[in-house]
């Protein structure tokens, strides 16, 4: 990880989240350190996506505080490949700024290495989770923040996401998961979202 030689660590404090003229939650407080993780669940429209921005320092909360130690990488619907491009050119855009080492691995690993010739745009909807998640191990970001990570993966590519969780905490990182599928993490904190809802 980017961040080896210090311990990665999230802590939230008092967390208020505003979207247009509703306040979404506040009063929420969160600490995660090396090798944890925290699975954040409620009901559409609670904010959970909200909260991973925030958190990833993409979206001010409307109060409180976010304080990371590490780096962040966010996973979401939002790919951030180029459309344009090939695959492979779209990956290599992040590997390049990011120093991955290994890409071919990680490209096997996420059974990638048939489409790197195809136009992003092309891609299917698994497709394409599976090139987000190949761009969140090659970042080596220490805290990862999962939105849905689960959705629109075959059964087989939902299998791998388990495993790659335990792997990064295993090397000391953190993950915080926002899914409405059972994602499955040894000794996780459960974040009811609802419970700080207005
Ligand atoms: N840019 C925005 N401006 C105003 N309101 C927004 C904006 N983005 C999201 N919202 C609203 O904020 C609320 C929370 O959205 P968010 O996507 O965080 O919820 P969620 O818990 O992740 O939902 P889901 O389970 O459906 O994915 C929703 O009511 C949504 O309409």
């Amino acid at each position: 990880m980017q961040g080896a030689g210090i311990a990665a660590a999230i802590e939230a404090k008092g967390l208020a989240c505003r979207r247009g003229d509703r306040l979404l939650f506040r009063g929420l407080n969160l600490t995660l350190g090396a090798g944890d993780a925290c699975l954040v669940t409620g009901p559409n429209g609670t904010g959970k996506s909200s909260l991973l921005r925030v958190l990833a320092g993409l979206l001010r909360p409307y109060g409180g505080s976010v304080e990371r130690k590490g780096s962040c990488a966010l996973l979401d619907e939002n790919l951030a490949l180029d459309p344009e491009c090939s695959l492979r050119e779209a990956l290599t855009f992040w590997h390049r700024l990011d120093c991955a080492e290994q890409p071919h691995a990680v490209y096997e690993q996420m059974s990638l290495t048939s489409l790197l010739d195809v136009p992003v745009r092309y891609l299917s909807t698994g497709q394409r989770k599976r090139a987000g998640l190949a761009r969140l191990i090659l970042s080596e970001a220490d805290i990862w923040l999962l939105d849905e990570p689960l959705n629109g993966l075959d059964t087989e590519a939902q299998a791998l996401v388990t495993p790659l969780v335990d792997e990064h905490r295993s090397a000391g990182g953190i993950c915080i998961a926002a899914s409405h599928q059972p994602l499955a993490m040894n000794n996780a904190q459960t974040l009811a979202l609802e419970e700080f809802a207005l």
